[in-house]
């Protein structure tokens, strides 16, 4: 089967480059919350960019933060051994980018199997991974739970995934069902941000941008909420902050 073999000579380190360390830029975003960030792209005309509804974390006080690795798998009956060999390779690519990584699985639309689990996650961490966004099912649960390792996805399930499903390539654009379209497009490097409400891919040229916009929003909210939970009067408060 041919691929472009994962870009296995590319350098994509540039993806990974904001002009704020990725460990800061993770940081600071887990102070946020998703709908603060989807009003702040909605506003810089980006209002697309929130992944379908039925993406959840496993715990629903996961939260995920940092720059996607993006890997594409597809339906594969037959087991292709080719592919399942070749798949090793991409955690070694993911440890050589040396920053902290989002593990953001395009599956094709598969819903059969279970197309990430424990032990991905174990060999993910020891590459930098942070955390996980399957468009699919993920399985093995209870350790990703034991191990506090955010995960979301469409559902669960014990399905093995080889025979009916296999890894493709990565680190290529891929499209992960919207809230609002179809599909939201994902690169490499671009912001993958999640919480309880969902999954919002933050575009990597405006990431930091987005971050500090929404620093600002929130901190304007927190003035305004504070100031609602006082019982003064909710006009004048409005009319201070316009928010509510
Ligand atoms: O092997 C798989 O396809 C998924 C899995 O169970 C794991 O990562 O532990
Ligand atoms: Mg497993």
């Amino acid at each position: 089967m041919e691929t472009n073999q994962g870009g296995c000579c590319m350098d994509y380190t540039k993806n990974y480059e904001y002009g704020v360390p990725v460990p800061e830029l993770i940081e600071r975003y887990k102070q946020l919350y998703t709908g603060a960030v989807y009003d702040v792209l909605d506003h810089m005309g980006y209002p697309h960019q929130a992944l379908a509804t039925a993406l959840k974390p496993v715990r629903q006080d996961m939260m995920l933060a940092g720059p996607a690795f993006t890997i594409k798998g597809i339906p594969d009956i037959k087991g292709d051994e080719e592919l399942r060999t070749r798949r090793i390779h991409l955690f070694n690519e993911m440890r050589a980018l040396g920053v902290p990584l989002v593990d953001t699985r395009d599956c094709s639309m598969d819903t059969q199997a279970a197309h990430y689990g424990e032990m991905n996650a174990v060999l993910g961490k020891a590459s930098g991974v942070v955390g996980a966004v399957i468009d699919g099912g993920c399985r093995d649960t209870g350790f990703l739970l034991r191990d506090d390792f955010p995960v979301f996805c469409t559902y669960q399930n014990p399905v093995e995934a080889y025979m009916r499903w296999s890894y493709y390539d990565w680190q290529i654009p891929i499209g992960l069902r919207g809230a609002l379209t179809s599909i939201v497009p994902v690169h490499p490097g671009d912001f993958m941000f999640g919480d309880l409400d969902g999954v919002i891919v933050v575009p990597k040229a405006i990431a930091v941008e987005v971050l500090e916009r929404t620093e600002e929003l929130v901190a304007t909210e927190n003035r305004a909420r504070a100031e609602f939970a006082t019982g003064a009067d909710p006009v004048q408060i409005y009319k201070k902050y316009g928010k509510l």
